[in-house]
């Protein structure tokens, strides 16, 4: 089964927006819980444009199902993850002013690093994934890390597929079989959207969990939050 995590970065975007409270994050995260959501993700950013580190503190008290925090692991972020605990780490190799997140780790430049920050967060019973292209060498050395999970970057499938080249899938298919038979958790997330959910979830074998934020909370302002949750769902069957 393909769990579905909605990243709420977004809503604490429009939250941010004015200041004040709404729309209420934890309510949102809970209702998203409510709707069906299988995992509840953040991305805490160093300049907390969204996500801000109390609302990590705050979504622990409230999350349910598997809580997946993500971000650069400076220090700053090391300390927040080791005092909330979340279900779920997912190391990404942002730089402080990335619009977004736009690049997997080089696992082979930076094992040493990756291994001792894994090992730190597998210490305190933190399920560990790491946030790489799909890139053969970068999967074997993310497996050399002992990390828990890969995260595999998918907006080079996402934008493959909205041009009409469905071969985008290709590299994340044969990505998937050699974490699964290194012995890696399979995760995916960035740029899925309604759109390619589907055609990616055939696509790839072994796949625990994908993390959406983006597409889902701007389908959601022409179809519904609890719709467009259900209709993920749906299509991760
Ligand atoms: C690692 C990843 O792909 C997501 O966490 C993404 O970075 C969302 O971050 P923003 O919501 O800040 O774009
Ligand atoms: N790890 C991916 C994630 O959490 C959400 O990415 P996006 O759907 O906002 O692009």
């Amino acid at each position: 089964m393909t769990k579905l995590s909605v990243n709420v970065n977004k809503i604490a975007t429009l939250r941010n927006s004015r200041g004040g409270n709404v729309p209420n994050l934890l309510k949102v995260a809970q209702d998203i819980e409510d709707f069906g959501a299988q995992g509840i993700t953040i991305h805490p950013r160093p300049d907390e444009r969204h996500i801000k580190y109390q609302d990590a503190r705050d979504l622990k008290k409230v999350v349910q199902t598997e809580y997946n925090i993500e971000g650069n692991p400076i220090r700053s972020f090391i300390d927040l993850v080791l005092e909330v605990k979340p279900t779920q780490v997912t190391l990404v190799p942002d730089a402080v002013d990335a619009i977004t997140s736009n690049a997997g780790w080089d696992t082979v430049k930076h094992k040493d690093f990756l291994k001792e920050v894994i090992d730190t967060f597998r210490n305190n019973g933190i399920r560990t994934s790491i946030f790489v292209d799909a890139n053969i060498k970068m999967i074997e050395g993310a497996a050399l890390t002992g990390a828990d999970r890969i995260e595999l970057y998918t907006e080079s499938y996402a934008h493959e597929y909205a041009k009409g080249n469905k071969n985008g899938v290709t590299p994340f298919t044969e990505a998937a079989k050699v974490a699964y038979q290194l012995g890696l958790g399979l995760n995916a997330g960035h740029d899925l959207s309604l759109d390619n959910i589907k055609y990616f979830k055939e696509n790839i074998p072994h796949l625990l969990e994908v993390s959406i934020g983006h597409a889902l909370i701007c389908e959601s302002l022409y179809l519904g939050l609890e719709n467009v949750v259900n209709m993920y769902l749906n299509k991760l069957k």
